[in-house]
């Protein structure tokens, strides 16, 4: 395995390179509060993993910067622009300089892969169906996918070539960045870092900044820039794997110095 990825050039951070930027937010579900003042930062060109314990609300804080749960207060901001607050036209701009990865796909099932790509390209563009076919086998070889998987449907791909193609989905606008929702979910360990490893090169030669909600611990190690944890409704630790490894929460420390998480922390040490 490698330890830590290497990028080209370290993402800079400052404060003029915040594509997300999260402010005092507050979501909550009748009486619960699910985040309660979260603050968080994702930096261009950076690939932040965020992790927090089941139920905590990993996918919940997803789904409100995509805003697709209401929040209560506070504010998110993406590439500089309060979503909620911009006339129509121009937040459907907006999210299309973003492309998202659910969990398990979520490929429309009665359509190839090809028919899923263009999906997002039909919705948005005025293309000829030459030009998609074209765009969406790029993007097929871009995944790693060899071209016969075009017209095929969701049922007959492995795991691993459904979280494929739903990437290729996600990437078919061009997105600056990408959110991954357990990306790794449900793949055996080659498949999972031979995935890793692509998202790390997508990441390198596009230039993405990738938000990636993740419980694998082998994805913070070799791809991620940046750790945030959360716990509790806020993020309790962000920073480099080494920082969180420091702190003495208690979540984190079962975390990283459980039994697996131990195992990959002594062989950073080395
Ligand atoms: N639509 C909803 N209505 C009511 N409660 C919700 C709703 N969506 C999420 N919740 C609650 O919010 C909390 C956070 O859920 P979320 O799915 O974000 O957790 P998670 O950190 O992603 O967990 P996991 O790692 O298990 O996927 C949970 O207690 C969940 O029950």
């Amino acid at each position: 395995m490698t330890l830590h990825h290497e990028h080209g050039s370290a993402p800079r951070q400052s404060p003029g390179d915040v594509v997300i930027s999260v402010r005092d937010l507050v979501v909550g579900f009748g009486e619960k509060l699910v985040m309660n003042g979260l603050n968080l930062d994702v930096y261009r060109g950076e690939v932040l993993g965020f992790v927090g314990g089941s139920g905590q609300g990993k996918s919940v804080l997803t789904r409100a910067i995509l805003g697709l749960v209401p929040t209560r207060a506070g504010s998110i901001r993406i590439f500089g622009h309060e979503r909620d607050k911009l006339p129509s036209k121009e937040r459907k701009a907006l999210e299309q300089r973003w492309g998202v990865l659910f969990q398990n796909g979520a490929l429309f099932s009665g359509l190839t892969v090809k028919q899923n790509i263009q999906m997002p390209m039909r919705e948005t563009r005025d293309l000829s169906q030459k030009l998609m076919d074209e765009l969406a086998m790029l993007k097929i070889e871009l995944v790693g996918l060899k071209p016969d998987a075009a017209d095929k449907f969701p049922s007959e791909l492995s795991g691993g070539m459904v979280k494929r193609a739903a990437l290729a989905r996600a990437l078919a606008l061009d997105p600056e960045l990408v959110f991954l929702d357990e990306p790794t979910s449900g793949l055996d360990p080659i498949g999972a870092a031979e995935f890793d490893e692509l998202i790390g090169t997508l990441q390198e030669t596009l230039g993405l900044t990738v938000f990636m909600v993740t419980h694998d611990l082998d994805s913070l190690y070799s791809i991620c820039d940046r750790i945030a944890a959360l716990a509790d409704g806020k993020v309790i630790a962000e920073g480099p794997l080494e920082t969180l490894l420091r702190s003495d929460h208690p979540w984190l420390r079962a975390y990283f110095h459980g039994v697996r998480g131990g195992r990959l922390a002594a062989a950073t040490a080395d």
